[in-house]
């Protein structure tokens, strides 16, 4: 197996939502948003959630070490959790060297978003080796909160480490066995996994190098009761934001923050939940599910451009993953294809010359089942003061 995949490159990301002491909000949590900086290759000024590439030092084995240090019983059960909770999408289920093998990749894909996190936006999200109340976090039935713990290793000691983890991810390693602590994977809900379409990954940035970028990236998600410090790196994101996902969707329509499909799709899927305790129930719902691949493909009508996800009626059978087949052209209109195909998860930009800006609009379809069990995003924003899309 290969380390670095030749095609894109594997990342974590991890949405946090916080209970919020706004009680005037809509909902009654807050999502975190980073806003990346303008010299980033790729997906330059735009807000996502913390996140990055994984490192091998998030599959070393020297994590068993790490692990070993809480209670046996509950690593074990950890483990055999992880090692037996179905097939993920293929960034989970591929080979590996051995060497990188030791942990299973549902573990390391954790350790990743939560390193990415606390290098990003200084979140630590960490427990104290001797937390003897972790064992129950992977087994719903004897659970009835998830939220995340922040581990606490003292002012002077922070930027250190932060500034050490960001230069080398194999610190974070060190770092936990420093203080006796273990990052707090059983928090984090396997939320969904989006592949960069190709296309997209030509348009996302001007560069030539950034042009060429694809990500499959697993997305986790960590409630937390209350909002946490959080300071932005001034590197790689410039901005840091906590805004209920309704008031997140009416900057994005506001052009106030830019978000990309991935991220409006994910924002979508919270205006479901209005209180963080249904978010976290239906978390618990997931502990033994997986969720299936989200890869976009784009496709071209005689008036406009739609992004299909799986579960449309027009989604190929067998999606062209590498980019090898040209654009997927589609005849008919907008109004017509939308009548003949009625089962929709898509994306739909009405006028095909304005492609350009296509990542800063939002006109979601859904209203299929997601293959994986998972909700389906909320379209309907008229409670937002939003038109519903037209053709
Ligand atoms: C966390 C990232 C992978 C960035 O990694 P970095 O910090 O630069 O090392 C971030 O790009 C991310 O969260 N990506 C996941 C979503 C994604 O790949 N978006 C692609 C652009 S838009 C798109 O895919 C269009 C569509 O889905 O319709
Ligand atoms: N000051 C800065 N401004 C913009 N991007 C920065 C930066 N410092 C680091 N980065 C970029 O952030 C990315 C690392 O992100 P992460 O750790 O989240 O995976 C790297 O991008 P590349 O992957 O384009 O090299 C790195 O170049
Ligand atoms: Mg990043």
């Amino acid at each position: 197996m290969a380390t670095i995949l030749k095609h894109w490159r594997e990342a974590a990301t991890l949405i946090i939502a916080a209970k919020s002491k706004n009680i005037a909000n809509r909902y009654s949590y807050e999502i975190l948003m980073l806003k990346r900086s303008g010299k980033s290759k790729f997906m330059p000024s735009l807000s996502v959630f913390p996140g990055g590439v994984a490192e091998e030092a998030d599959f070393s084995p020297e994590w068993m070490d790490v692990f070993s240090s809480i209670d046996n019983d509950i690593w074990t059960r950890t483990f055999a959790h992880f090692s037996k909770v179905g097939q993920g999408p293929p960034m989970f289920s591929r080979q590996r060297d051995e060497h990188f093998s030791k942990i299973p990749s549902e573990v390391a894909f954790r350790i990743c978003a939560i390193r990415e996190t606390f290098e990003e936006c200084g979140i630590l999200l960490t427990r104290s080796s001797n937390d003897n109340k972790i064992n129950l976090l992977t087994e719903a039935s004897n659970v009835s909160k998830n939220y995340g713990k922040i581990g606490n290793i003292g002012i002077s000691d922070f930027e250190i480490w932060r500034e050490k983890v960001d230069k080398d991810a194999t610190q974070f390693i060190k770092m936990c066995q420093e203080f006796n602590m273990v990052p707090d994977i059983w928090s984090l809900t396997e939320w969904s996994n989006w592949l960069t379409p190709v296309t997209v990954a030509r348009r996302s940035s001007g560069t030539d190098e950034g042009s060429k970028r694809r990500y499959d990236t697993a997305f986790f998600l960590c409630l937390l009761d209350t909002i946490p410090d959080a300071v932005h790196d001034d590197k790689e994101t410039v901005h840091l934001q906590w805004s209920p996902p309704d008031e997140l969707i009416k900057s994005h329509l506001e052009s106030k923050v830019k978000l990309a499909p991935p991220q409006i799709y994910e924002i979508c899927r919270f205006l479901n939940f209005k209180d963080i305790e249904e978010l976290n129930e239906f978390c618990l719902t997931r502990i033994n599910k997986r969720v299936t691949r989200n890869f976009p493909v784009p496709a071209v009508c005689d008036d406009g451009i739609f992004i299909l996800y799986p579960g449309d009626d027009l989604y190929p059978e067998d999606p062209d993953i590498y980019g090898a087949k040209g654009p997927l052209i589609i005849s008919g209109t907008l109004r017509e294809i939308h009548q003949k195909y009625p089962h929709h998860n898509r994306y739909v930009l009405k006028d095909k010359e304005s492609h350009r800006d296509f990542i800063y609009d939002v006109k979601f379809l859904c209203n299929v089942t997601q293959g994986d069990e998972h909700v389906i995003p909320v379209t309907d924003l008229s409670f937002l003061g939003m038109p519903r899309a037209r053709f």
